[in-house]
């Protein structure tokens, strides 16, 4: 993708982003790898649903800025991303209420399995509902490296989808470009709201 197309992208992305609730204050951070291999990413402290293209901008594959801004500070998770999948187009970070909530409630879990679900099918490869993904869940950081070197062994492990949470922090999801991102991103908060409201009957019905 070349840098205006994706930077206008990314824009539209935050709107859509943030009217789903999953951007609050200036939370989430967005990004596009670029036909030449550096990265369009958001700048640092915008709010993700009134970015323009000003609030976007290009860093090299060590998130060094080629463009003036101050990129993401949580550009270094982005680029984690790009380098252990070739393939990967586009990484969204959203912070939803219901992603973070999960994460503190699995206090101590380092996953949570989704299990025979027809939203499973939002994950690329994933062609039944008849079978069980999990999401990785790591503890957060404000050291990216930790965090990364905490979430790589689950993103590696045959049959891994493209998203892991972080702990009272965030989600982040990936693919091949950002339309697919957008669908795992947006998968893995509907299986997180279903199993959340399918608690809340349970407790309900409960004699
Ligand atoms: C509400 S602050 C959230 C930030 O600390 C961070 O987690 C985040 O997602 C956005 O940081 P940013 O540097 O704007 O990309
Ligand atoms: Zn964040």
């Amino acid at each position: 993708m070349a840098y205006q197309d994706a930077a206008q992208a990314l824009v539209e992305t935050g709107r859509r982003i943030d009217s789903r609730g999953w951007a609050p204050a200036t939370a989430g951070n967005y990004s596009v790898r670029l036909d030449d291999g550096s990265i369009a990413v958001t700048v640092s402290g915008w709010h993700k649903g009134r970015l323009t293209v000003d609030g976007i901008m290009r860093v090299d594959g060590q998130g060094r800025a080629l463009s003036p801004g101050k990129p993401s500070a949580e550009t270094a998770l982005h680029l984690a991303i790009y380098r252990m999948f070739p393939d990967a187009g586009a990484v969204l970070h959203g912070h939803s209420p219901e992603a973070v909530g999960l994460s503190r409630a699995a206090s101590g879990a380092s996953e949570w399995v989704f299990r025979g679900h027809e939203m499973l099918k939002a994950f690329p490869g994933t062609t039944t509902h008849d079978t069980e993904r999990s999401l990785p869940i790591v503890e957060n950081s404000q050291d990216m490296r930790e965090i990364e070197d905490a979430v790589r062994p689950a993103l590696l492990t045959p049959g891994a989808i493209p998203a892991y949470l972080i702990r009272s922090h965030g989600l982040y999801a990936w693919g091949q470009d950002l339309a697919e991102a957008e669908r795992v991103l947006e998968g893995t908060e509907w299986l997180i709201a279903a199993e959340r409201a399918e608690a809340g009957f349970r407790r309900a019905w409960q004699p």
